[in-house]
C-alpha cells in the first residue's frame, strides 16, 4: 500500500525524509546491531542527504547501497556515488557510514552488476536479502532507480542487481531490481517539482510498467514523499 504524504516546501521535504531514513536506521540498529540502506541519485535527494548527515549523530553499523549507478568513473559528475560522498559522506560525523559503491561499472557493467548482487547476499540477510529501507526517487517518466518504463527487465524474478541501457543519460546503467526493492522493510519514494505530478498522479493508479515506480509495492510499507509543487491535484 502506498501512503502519501505532502511536506511542503524543498526544504521541509527533505527533512521528512531524512527523518523517515534516521527512524528506521535507529529501528534497524536497536533490532539488528546493523543497519542497510540504499539510496537513490540523480538531483533530488542531495539536500535530504546534507540533512540526513546533520540528523544522526552515530553512523557506526550503517552500510549505505546503491539503488542504481550509471556507469561512469565513480568521481564523474553523473555518478551516484558522488552525490551521496559530496552530500552524505563529507558532512557525517565519524566514524562514517560504510559506504557500497558499484565499482566496475563504467568497464563492465554486466560483471559489475553481478558482483554486486553477490556483495548484498553476502551482507544482507534473507532471500532475497532485506534492505531496511530503499530510499528511491522518481522520473518525470516515472522511472525509479533505473527501472524505465516498459523495460523487459521490469519481469525480472532472479537477479537482484542488472545492467540496463536506460532512456535517460547517462544511458549505461546498474539497477537494482523489483525483487530486492519489494523486499525491503521500508521504501520511500522522494519526488519534487511539477514536472512529476503527471508520474505521481499515475503511479497512485495502481501497477503498470509504463510506470515502473508503480511496481514497488511488494505488501511492506511505501511511503511517497512529495512537495507541494508535485502534490496530485
Ligand atoms: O537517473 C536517475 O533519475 C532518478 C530521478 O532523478 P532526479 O534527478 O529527477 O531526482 C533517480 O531516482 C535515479 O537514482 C537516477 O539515477
Amino acid at each position: 500500500m502506498i501512503q502519501l504524504t505532502v511536506a511542503g516546501d524543498s526544504e521541509s521535504t527533505a527533512r521528512t525524509t531524512a527523518e523517515r531514513i534516521a527512524a528506521a536506521i535507529a529501528d534497524a540498529r536497536a533490532e539488528r546491531g546493523v543497519a542497510h540502506i540504499s539510496l537513490a541519485g540523480g538531483r533530488t535527494p542531495a539536500r535530504t542527504y546534507r540533512v540526513l548527515a546533520r540528523i544522526v549523530d552515530d553512523w557506526s553499523g550503517v552500510h549505505c547501497w546503491f539503488g542504481d549507478e550509471r556507469c561512469v568513473p565513480l568521481d564523474d559528475p553523473d555518478s551516484n556515488h558522488r552525490l551521496i560522498v559530496e552530500n552524505l559522506l563529507d558532512n557525517a560525523s565519524q566514524p562514517h557510514p560504510t559506504i557500497h559503491p558499484v565499482t566496475g561499472a563504467a568497464d563492465d557493467p554486466a560483471a559489475a552488476a553481478a558482483a554486486y548482487e553477490q556483495e548484498l547476499r553476502a551482507a544482507l540477510p534473507g532471500d532475497p536479502p532485506q534492505l531496511d529501507v530503499a530510499l528511491l526517487g522518481l522520473g518525470e517518466d516515472g522511472h525509479t532507480a533505473s527501472l524505465f518504463p516498459n523495460d523487459p527487465v521490469l519481469e525480472e524474478q532472479e537477479r537482484l542487481c542488472v545492467s540496463v541501457h536506460g532512456t535517460k543519460p547517462p544511458f549505461e546503467r546498474i539497477t537494482l531490481t523489483l525483487p530486492i526493492l519489494r523486499a525491503a522493510r521500508k521504501t520511500i519514494v522522494l519526488a519534487e517539482g511539477a514536472g512529476k505530478a503527471w508520474a505521481i498522479q499515475q503511479l497512485m493508479a495502481g501497477p503498470t510498467t509504463r510506470i515502473p515506480a508503480s511496481m514497488l509495492d511488494g505488501g511492506e510499507e511505501i511511503e511517497l514523499i512529495v512537495d507541494h509543487t508535485a502534490a496530485p491535484g
